[in-house]
């Protein structure tokens, strides 16, 4: 066995107190063993976190992580337009190659921020999971499969790529990368898409991950053409289930909050995109209340413009206690409640939690900054002051993936070149 010992910091618990103790961890099976004082002596190696915040690795549930190679491309629109006029074209040039380029980048701002898992839907998913398997992370990933303007072969083909991706990446690196049937959402594919493959989903015994209730526009035809409100329609889809988990859900009425609650359907708030792209403000504090399990999401590059789930946890905060009208509501404690083990329940992963036998999945955020100085309260500090460049070092299924600010699994100058070319070369392929 090969042990690595964290050592002199500050530890983040499951009930979100923190304490004082060294964090012992056996990098074989890729588990902690022990949480307690001076660890250092039984360890093969250590890693300091004197004047540091050792967290659970953060837990990023919502993600279409080479869209980073559309970061800055299209800014300052709302959801239909943007993806329609700008957004669409250019994904249609994707290849395997400007996916990698993307996804390598991704992964490196995410190891920098402290990410250390993530849910992602996208295309050319088998490239996509090579490159989490290669930097060392965790995924919960899927094909995204749309219907609209399809006609019906390239509709179900689509389909059945997102069944065969599903099967195919599920499992890989060690276990690391799992997997999902991922519909676009519930208005880009036609119902009767969703009620035969989503039965075949369920074979597979993989859960089913799609955008919901995001826009007022994807409220009103649903309402409209079925009658029902939209998680009442994914319900008889067969698409609520308990280990399913819808991103966004910012326009879910009480009784769409009942179905969630009841079926143990989880929800990925997203609230950068959601802000950014003027969608609304989810009723995150009413979901929590009435015993949704709400995870927390960057959504893509594109519509945030980051992957730090440090920025997300601090708008989540902010834009729940306007949307409650209620300083109260959405604290501290529950953001990053929601940042780790929140949305590492929601997409189905044995993560977010540093305590005995979990899977050893961390970051270490140094304190030794103004912006984290007095230190009141550590929780505070995470939820509302910490940034990406705080995250000292990153370690994901024991490996340390980020030692000192040095991402060790990845060539950062590298991947920042290959992604730089990637993206214009995309952008070229989308002008001509
Ligand atoms: C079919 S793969 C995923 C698909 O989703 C698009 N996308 C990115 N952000 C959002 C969002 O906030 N709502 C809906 N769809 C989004 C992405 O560009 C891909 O086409
Ligand atoms: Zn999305």
């Amino acid at each position: 066995m090969t042990t690595l010992a964290i050592t002199g910091g500050q530890v983040l618990l499951p009930d979100i107190t923190v304490t004082r103790a060294d964090v012992l961890i056996d990098q074989d099976d890729g588990e902690i063993l022990e949480i307690g004082d001076d660890l250092a002596d039984d360890a093969d190696e250590t890693l300091d976190a004197a004047d540091s915040l050792i967290t659970p690795g953060f837990v990023n549930g919502h993600c279409h992580v080479a869209m980073t190679l559309l970061r800055g491309y299209a800014d300052d629109k709302p959801l239909d337009a943007w993806l329609r006029e700008d957004i669409w074209p250019v994904e249609a040039e994707l290849t395997a190659d400007t996916v990698r380029a993307g996804t390598e980048l991704g992964v490196l701002e995410m190891i920098k921020s402290g990410t250390t898992s993530f849910a992602d839907m996208y295309f050319f998913v088998p490239t996509i999971a090579e490159a989490v398997a290669d930097a060392g992370l965790r995924a919960r990933l899927g094909h995204g499969v749309i219907s609209v303007a399809k006609d019906d072969e390239a509709a179900r083909e689509d389909a059945r790529e997102g069944l065969a991706v599903a099967e195919e990446i599920d499992g890989m690196a060690d276990g690391r990368i799992s997997s999902a049937f991922m519909p676009h959402s519930l208005t880009t594919v036609d119902g009767e898409y969703l009620a035969e493959f989503v039965p075949q989903a369920r074979e597979l015994g993989v859960p089913v991950h799609y955008h919901a209730n995001e826009t007022t526009d994807e409220v009103t035809p649903i309402v409209e053409e079925e009658g029902v409100r939209p998680l009442a329609y994914a319900a008889e889809k067969g698409m609520l289930e308990s280990e399913d988990f819808v991103a966004h859900g910012v326009h879910v009425d009480e009784s769409e909050i009942g179905l969630l609650a009841e079926a143990g359907t989880s929800v990925i708030h997203c609230p950068a995109s959601n802000m950014k792209l003027a969608s609304g403000m989810a009723p995150v504090q009413r979901m929590r209340e009435a015993g949704v399990t709400v995870g927390l999401g960057t959504d893509g590059a594109a519509s945030n413009n980051d992957l730090s789930m440090l920025d997300e946890a601090r708008d989540a905060a902010m834009i729940g206690k306007l949307a409650a009208d209620d300083a109260s509501a959405v604290p501290a404690g529950a953001v990053v409640e929601m940042m780790t083990r929140g949305s590492a329940e929601a997409i189905g992963l044995d993560t977010g939690r540093l305590e005995e036998g979990a899977p050893a999945d961390l970051a270490v955020i140094d304190l030794e900054e103004p912006h984290l100085t007095p230190r009141h309260d550590l929780v505070s500090h995470l939820a509302y002051a910490a940034a990406a460049a705080d995250v000292r070092h990153t370690v994901c299924d024991g490996r340390v993936l980020m030692r000192d600010r040095e991402v060790l699994t990845l060539e950062e100058d590298a991947v920042r070149a290959r992604a730089s070319e990637a993206a214009e070369t995309l952008i070229a392929a989308a002008e001509e």
